[in-house]
């Protein structure tokens, strides 16, 4: 095992694995979305590679969590095998990132295989603006996964991305949806990318308008920020919490401990790097060491704004 670390202290405790690149919504802000399914399932990375890559990570660097993201990492033909082998490598959390459109159907069978924890990103509670956000209808299909998932003992939490005069009028409907069966809910700034990326500054709902948006309605205070979150926290006065992530207004990369794996075998230090470090056909600790250092070289510095990502590929 290595202690990697840069001058900044940061090292690599969770790992991103990007299961696919593909999806079945159509999020206008995402760099993913075109509503289309790849349905070759022939296409997609075989469990087992993903398995031999995430256990010499952890090797090395004793990872805390592994996420699994994409694309619909719930879109992964063999995503039961992949979450099961990460158990049983040992690593202590595992959690997904997800539209949550097929997840009525699989968090049963996710619980069962060891996932821990869902974020499911939900940018609005009623269906015309759920089909301005994500070009698909339904919203029902995934407020049903969220039952079954709250129903099967897995940890909960929404992420809501906010455009400007598309869903922001959601917020309220969204906290108060969050609040009533006691879900954390996230707001998320725009970042800079995808297909809105050169309109981002016209959409930008920052922080501070989220927070006057909540305040119409509920008094609030700001809770101490945990060490390499992405989220602030904020409670009311009810008790309840709920949290922004900032991404645009208050950059978080001082802290950052985050290293993405890609379905082609790439790390990469940074989710805004564009440059992937292969970590196919590695056999020695030495060569993987040179590999993250490499990767480690890709944070950003302590100030970045999200506009500088522009244009650069983001994979969840
Ligand atoms: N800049 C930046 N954004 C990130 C990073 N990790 C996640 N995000 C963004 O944060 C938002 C929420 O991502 P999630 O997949 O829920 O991950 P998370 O916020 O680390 O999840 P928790 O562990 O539950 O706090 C998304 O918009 C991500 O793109 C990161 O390392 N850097
Ligand atoms: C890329 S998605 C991949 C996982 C899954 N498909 C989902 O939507 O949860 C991961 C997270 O990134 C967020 N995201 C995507 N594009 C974004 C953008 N331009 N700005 C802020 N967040 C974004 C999504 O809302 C989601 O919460
Ligand atoms: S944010 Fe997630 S659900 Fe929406 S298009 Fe991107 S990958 Fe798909
Ligand atoms: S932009 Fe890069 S360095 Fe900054 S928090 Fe995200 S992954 Fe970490």
């Amino acid at each position: 095992m290595m202690n990697l670390g840069d001058v900044y202290g940061r090292t690599f405790k969770t790992l991103r694995v990007s299961l696919l690149s593909t999806c079945n919504l159509g999020c206008v802000y995402c760099t993913v979305g075109d509503a289309t399914i790849n349905v070759d399932k022939k296409a997609q990375t075989p469990a087992a590679h993903f398995l031999k890559s995430i256990a010499q990570l952890h090797e090395q660097l004793n990872l805390e969590t592994v996420r699994f993201t994409g694309g619909e990492p719930l879109l992964y033909h063999d995503l039961i095998t992949v979450v099961e082998g990460v158990r049983e490598i040992g690593i202590p959390h595992i959690k997904i990132t997800t539209n949550a459109y097929l997840l009525d159907r699989m968090a049963p069978l996710l619980k069962e295989a060891g996932l821990q924890s869902v974020n499911v990103s939900l940018d609005a509670v009623d269906e015309e603006a759920f089909f301005k956000m994500s070009k698909r209808r339904h919203v029902d299909r995934v407020l049903k996964g969220i039952d079954t998932a709250l129903k099967c003992g897995l940890e909960v939490k929404l992420n809501s991305v906010v455009l400007k005069g598309l869903n922001h009028e959601q917020i309220l409907p969204l906290l108060d949806y969050a609040f009533d069966r006691n879900i954390p809910i996230r707001f998320l700034e725009v970042m800079a990318m995808g297909h809105l990326h050169n309109q981002a500054d016209q959409y930008l709902f920052t922080q501070e308008d989220i927070l006057l948006t909540i305040a119409s309605k509920y008094d609030f205070m700001r809770l101490p920020r945990k060490v390499s979150a992405t989220a602030n926290y904020w409670q009311t006065d009810e008790g309840k919490v709920f949290g922004i992530v900032a991404n645009e207004s208050e950059p978080f990369c001082h802290d950052c401990n985050r290293l993405r794996l890609d379905a082609q075998g790439n790390i990469y230090g940074c989710l805004s790097s564009n440059f992937p470090v292969s970590i196919n056909n590695i056999e020695t600790e030495e060569e993987l060491e040179q590999k993250l250092k490499q990767a480690m070289k890709q944070k950003q510095k302590v100030k970045f704004t999200g506009s500088e990502l522009s244009m650069l590929h983001i994979g969840g």
